[in-house]
């Protein structure tokens, strides 16, 4: 072992050398103050001269050289080498039972190739005083033969001795300039966990320490940062904003079963003869160039139709004899004991309120304001009878779902429907009446089901085709075609109509004389 004062000097030499930064910083050297062997024991005094290079006073700091870069020691391990200066940190851990008892909380940081050699005991207490065992003394000696084989050698693996341990540390190519982060850091023996654990054992440390207690004990001040925007913690009873989160995200997740829908909807492939149907008829959202060229007279009412007005003379152009007849109101029902006797076969005209179903007698027989109509939802409240010469009655129900009318009295309505469609011997076709834009919906559906537990035979209808483009035509009868394939009751196909352009009425007029023409009561 080199002597004493070899060792001190060397000390010196070594924290004169290292203090670069320090000095930048504070315009002071730090060095070994004072020294002196007592009870076994070299105590060490290391600080900065008050004096900068000028010889002004300054005040000196221990503890700011590489502040930012301290690593705390445990109550075992508890001298701790720093190497720095090189691209990476090497530590050092000594056993505690190389210490005294009292002397646990050793530090020595040593900065690689500038290595600075700092050894301090907390417990000695005031600043700038630190003593240094006969074990700590032997790690600061240590300490200089690493620097100094490091700087000499420039070896690719370095040794570190201590207490005739020696540990080789990979290390990667020297470059004393390049500032080193904790992640480079290659720790021999001694992983995060057991760094974590250093923390640990230091509290537990502390506990024991009777010294320590006597200290006081810094705490540390937690700030909260609280971000406003974020409410991922929020309890959903906290405020209005979850709440309007959640209505936020139903809306958006309806919006995505809708457009899911249209999706679906769109996806649909019409058959061949639906399509031909549509176009034959021109059906679907048309410019009146395209039914010009079509040879059609955009000036009438309902051009598709062909027919000017509704005098006598005119229906005469009607193809079904039986639709030139005049249309004639004879009975309205509000209850069933109400309905006239069944005489005349029957063609009802159901649906949801304001599908059209008024508008669609009249443009049948070309007879308009015969049936009342109207853009308001429940204008039709009773079972209206109409006579259409003497072979056939064309019945106009009252509509179901929304309108403009009590629950108690549509629950009515709704059920003086369903008491027709289901007992009524003389009714031989429903049209049930489908708004083209919006398709089947659930009311519907349970009209349909009661028709066909009462083996009501029904045709689907679909209205107000203007409205929508030739291709969602064809898509919605195609998807209503595909929907009720199973049922029995439903006469095929879908029929398509526009009361208003005219569109498809001429059909629909085929359809319903044959109707008239071999039903028997
Ligand atoms: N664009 C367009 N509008 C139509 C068509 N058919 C009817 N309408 C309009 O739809 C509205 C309702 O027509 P109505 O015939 O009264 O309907 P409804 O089914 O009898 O209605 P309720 O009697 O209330 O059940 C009226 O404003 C009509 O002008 C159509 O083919 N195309
Ligand atoms: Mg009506």
């Amino acid at each position: 072992m080199p002597a004493e004062s070899t060792l001190r000097h060397k000390l010196n030499k070594r924290l004169k050398i290292s203090n670069g930064k320090s000095k930048n910083e504070n315009g002071g050297n730090k060095k070994l103050l004072n020294s002196r062997v007592n009870d076994g024991k070299l105590e060490i005094s290391i600080g900065k001269s008050n004096k900068n290079s000028k010889g002004e006073n300054i005040k000196a700091r221990h503890r700011a050289m590489d502040g930012k870069r301290k690593l705390k020691s445990n109550g075992k391990d508890n001298i701790v080498f720093r190497g720095q200066g090189s691209d990476e940190e090497v530590y050092e851990t000594r056993r505690h039972e190389t210490m005294n008892s009292d002397r646990k909380r050793k530090r020595i940081y040593a900065a690689g190739g500038d290595a600075i050699g700092r050894v301090y005991d907390n417990h000695a207490g005031a600043h700038g005083k630190k003593t240094l065992s006969k074990t700590g003394f032997e790690a600061v000696e240590n300490l200089v033969q690493f620097s100094f084989a490091e700087q000499e050698s420039g070896r690719k693996s370095r040794t570190i001795w201590d207490k005739g341990l020696a540990k080789k540390v990979s290390k990667s190519k020297p470059d004393s300039n390049k500032k080193v982060n904790a992640s480079q850091i290659k720790l021999q023996g001694m992983s995060g966990s057991s760094l974590k654990k250093t923390v640990s054992d230091k509290k537990s440390f502390d506990g024991d320490s009777q010294a320590q207690d006597d200290q006081p004990k810094k705490k540390k001040k937690r700030v909260i940062r609280i971000d406003p925007y974020d409410t991922s913690n929020k309890r959903l009873d906290d405020g209005l904003i979850p709440d309007e989160n959640a209505k936020e995200k139903k809306k958006d997740m309806e919006k995505n079963v809708e457009m899911s829908k249209n999706a679906q909807f769109r996806a649909i492939q019409p058959s061949p003869s639906i399509l031909s149907f549509v176009e034959d008829n021109l059906l679907g959202r048309r410019r009146p160039i395209e039914l010009r060229r079509a040879g059609y007279n955009v000036e009438l009412s309902a051009p598709l139709d062909n027919i000017p007005f509704s005098t006598s003379s005119e229906r005469e152009c009607i193809e079904e004899n039986i639709f030139r007849n005049k249309l004639e109101f004879f009975a309205a029902a509000k209850v069933s004991s109400s309905f006239p006797a069944p005489d005349l076969p029957e063609i009802a005209f159901a649906g949801r309120s304001n599908v059209g179903k008024s508008s669609m007698l009249n443009a049948l027989t070309r007879q308009w304001g015969v049936v009342r109509t109207s853009d308001k939802p429940g204008l039709t409240q009773t079972i209206n009878f109409f006579k259409l010469g003497t072979k056939l009655c064309l019945v106009d129900l009252p509509g179901y779902g929304f309108a403009y009318a009590k629950e108690e009295v549509k629950d009515a309505w709704e059920e003086l429907v369903k008491e027709y469609v289901s007992t009524r011997v003389s009714l031989k076709r429903v049209c049930l009446l489908i708004d083209t834009k919006w398709g089947v919906k659930p009311r519907d559906h349970e009209l349909i089901s009661l028709m066909e537990r009462s083996q009501t035979k029904y045709q689907v209808v679909l209205t107000k085709t203007d409205t929508v483009f030739p291709i969602d035509v064809a898509r919605r009868a195609m998807q209503i075609e595909e929907s009720l394939k199973a049922n029995n009751s439903l006469v095929q196909p879908v029929m398509m109509v526009s009361s208003k352009s005219g569109a498809g009425i001429r059909s629909l007029r085929t359809v319903l004389s044959k109707i008239a023409r071999f039903a028997k009561v």
